[in-house]
């Protein structure tokens, strides 16, 4: 089955572990798309959430992982996007139920609140969670106005 590409994008303290998960997914045969930043100089996590919600909203990744340092500023930055429902998880199950329940198109993780096993283990969940839909759609259709 073919894999859903996935864009990833961090600020210089989520760039250690956004380098991390997208090794994990290159590996697991994921595409991969590296939006940046590449190293630890400091950088402003606006510019990466807007690039990787820019991505996920036109299609040209269907999920997006955004990691800074607690993920609530890169999780903010991308979710202003409309089209975009970024979750900050820190367990897997909250993982399952962003996808199950939200239908969540980017993955938001804190990397110096999470550590690296729980981290993976959030992505993999994510991404092997389906949207049940039902009662669910139309909550979700409510996120964007959709009457
Ligand atoms: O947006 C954040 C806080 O909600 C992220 O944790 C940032 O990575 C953090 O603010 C960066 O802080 P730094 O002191 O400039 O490294």
């Amino acid at each position: 089955m073919t894999k859903p590409s996935i864009a990833m994008a961090a600020d210089h303290a989520g760039v250690t572990l956004k380098n991390m998960l997208a090794d994990h997914l290159r590996h697991a045969g994921y595409p991969v798309e590296d939006l940046g930043t590449h190293d630890g100089e400091s950088v402003d996590y606006p510019d990466y959430g807007r690039a990787l919600a820019d991505h996920v909203a036109t299609g040209k990744a269907q999920f997006g992982v955004a990691v800074c340092g607690s993920g609530i500023g890169i999780s903010i930055a991308a979710n202003r996007n409309p089209a975009v429902r970024a979750a900050l998880v820190s367990t897997a199950e909250a993982a399952e139920l962003a996808r199950q329940h939200n239908d969540a198109n980017i993955l938001a993780l804190g990397a110096r609140l999470i550590d690296s096993e729980t981290a993976r283990a959030c992505l993999d969940r994510f991404l092997a969670t389906a949207f049940e839909g039902g009662r669910h759609a139309r909550r979700v259709d409510k996120l964007t106005g959709t009457p």
